[in-house]
């Protein structure tokens, strides 16, 4: 078979919809500010000292009530000092015109983008500088306020949003490019900058960045390292623990760290870049980072293909990472119930026949003809086989782009479907879907829905499961039913994520005893009164 009858073979594309363009819609505008107008307003008393600023719609208050009303477990508020008259007067003198007090501006930064978390802040600071930052961290220090680090708030875990009444710190201004080295590929830049800004600045200069994920259009490069993100390419170019060559952070007392070297090897001693990397904002703020990005594929392919079961899938894996290689760059599946809930609350349309499986295979090099060549022989051999019963292939950017979408809408589906239970979960390949069918036994039809896709090529598992409404039931039956088949198979609860406000108090499974009494050490150490994102990473107790 000639390339071009197996790409006439395959290619059944039917008119699917444009790319995911509604997440980012969804992150940006109005369904959060919908939620929280149903929210009963005067939730508490207001603090004294803003009385006179608030506006009469306001619906701040001491707010310690919000998340506990949303089914959420926080620990007590811890003793941190309330925003006064003064406070409020050292900000606005610091950073004229981005000390907001603004509730309706307010009401979007203290509700996540799964308007499943709610915090109830008063007060966003938008600093533009590094020294902004570590001005506002060491008042806030001395002062005791607790500050809440904000970027682009599209993390899954409750990690972005406060808890009760943070000062939330946003990195949106802090989002200039401070330099790019045409020959190593390093580009430095603010923490606030978005990530798919970033990757156009690059790919016009023949470049990408190593990163790349469904919330492009909104998360910021800060927030990216701060979670340790993950994402779709994390197969090719590995994680951020190895593409991020520097960092500039904040610490609480304000003191400025500046590790934002640019080079690829560096053995002097501890790399306390990495401490950084997935903490989450608890040990300290993020202001700028350097990362080593790689050239712009010359040639890209995209593979949509269909598989019966999930041992095909996994076989497909083997013979792909055999015969592709080098120019494999993701390789991410999707389960039948996924497609069911793209075509139905999306209405995306399937581009193959139906099947249990759907697997997304990219491939990304710099000679076409060899690409091409060496993805024809893997499709022929796994669709003689039997492995792959149906497929499409992409070589045209909107094409790519519309396949693609089949894979990264499928977390804005199931925000279609009703609360979604979300669980980030790194296992032994082998194992990956076994939890999707035991909790789908397990559940029966307690659950509306339970969905499995993510990254075959790391190992990660994006379990979901959907219920009409919130269900205290539901999530009790879950967890720690989830975690414990976790642990049994000494995998991660939490993959790429990280643990926020909802996963901290299970961090016992994946981690030893002695393991979390380091972590809460050093956070001792760095943020001895706790004022850098209470309530996140670290567990209530143990
Ligand atoms: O929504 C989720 O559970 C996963 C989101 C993201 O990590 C993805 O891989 O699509
Ligand atoms: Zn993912």
């Amino acid at each position: 078979m000639l390339w071009t009858d197996l790409m006439m073979g395959l290619n059944r594309l039917r008119g699917l919809g444009p790319p995911a363009t509604l997440w980012r819609l969804c992150l940006q505008c109005s369904p959060a500010v919908a939620m929280l107008d149903r929210v009963p307003s005067a939730l508490g008393v207001p603090p004294l000292g803003l009385v006179a600023l608030r506006l009469s719609r306001g619906i701040h208050g001491r707010g310690d009530q919000t998340n506990h009303a949303a089914g959420n477990r926080v620990p007590c508020r811890f003793p941190f000092s309330r925003v006064s008259k003064q406070d409020l007067a050292f900000f606005e003198n610091l950073l004229p015109g981005r000390t907001i007090v603004d509730p309706d501006v307010l009401m979007t930064h203290n509700v996540d983008w799964m308007k499943s978390v709610r915090g109830s802040s008063e007060l966003l600071l938008r600093p533009q500088t590094t020294e902004e930052v570590s001005k506002i961290l060491k008042y806030c220090c001395e002062r005791r306020l607790a500050v809440n680090p904000q970027g682009g708030n599209t993390g899954l875990v409750g990690g972005s949003v406060p808890v009760y009444d943070e000062i939330i710190l946003s990195t949106s201004l802090m989002n200039q490019i401070l330099s790019f080295d045409q020959v190593s590929g390093i580009i430095t830049c603010q923490a606030g900058c978005v990530l798919e800004n970033l990757s156009n600045y690059l790919e016009e200069r023949d470049f990408i960045m190593p990163l790349d994920l469904g919330a492009k259009g909104s998360c910021q490069i800060g927030g990216n390292v701060a979670t340790n993100a993950g994402g779709l390419r994390l197969l090719r170019y590995g994680s951020l623990r190895g593409t991020v060559l520097g960092l500039e952070v904040v610490l609480a007392s304000g003191k400025i760290l500046n590790f934002l070297t640019a080079l690829r090897k560096d053995n002097t001693g501890y790399d306390l870049k990495q401490l950084f990397i997935g903490s989450e904002g608890t040990l300290g703020i993020i202001t700028a980072v350097s990362i080593l990005c790689p050239r712009r594929p010359r040639a890209v392919n995209v593979a949509f293909l269909g598989c019966s079961s999930y041992k095909k899938l996994l076989e497909t894996f083997q013979c792909c990472r055999g015969m592709l290689g080098e120019i494999l760059s993701a390789f991410e599946f999707l389960d039948s119930a996924c497609m069911k809930l793209l075509e139905k609350h999306l209405k995306l349309i399937n581009p193959i026949a139906e099947n249990s499986f759907y697997i997304v295979i990219e491939t990304a090099g710099s000679n076409a003809d060899h690409d091409k060549e060496k993805l024809h022989n893997f499709l022929e051999a796994v669709m003689a086989s039997f492995l792959v019963t149906d497929g499409t292939v992409a070589t045209e950017d909107a094409k790519i782009k519309a396949l693609w979408s089949i894979r990264e809408r499928v977390t804005e589906a199931l925000t279609h479907d009703g609360y979604t239970y979300k669980y980030d979960i790194s296992l032994p390949l082998e194992k990956i879907y076994q939890l999707v069918e035991d909790m789908r036994e397990y559940l029966g039809d307690k659950a509306k829905n339970v969905v499995g896709y993510g990254h075959v090529g790391d190992g990660n598992l994006h379990l979901n499961i959907t219920s009409h409404s919130k269900d205290q039931a539901l999530q009790e039956a879950i967890e720690p039913y989830v975690y414990e088949w976790t642990a049994r198979y000494r995998g991660s609860i939490s993959a790429e994520h990280g643990l926020g406000l909802k996963k901290r108090n299970y961090i016992h499974f994946s981690k030893h005893p002695e393991a979390v009494a380091l972590m809460k050490d050093i956070k001792h150490m760095l943020d001895p009164h706790r004022i850098l994102n209470p309530y996140k990473t670290l567990p209530d107790q143990g």
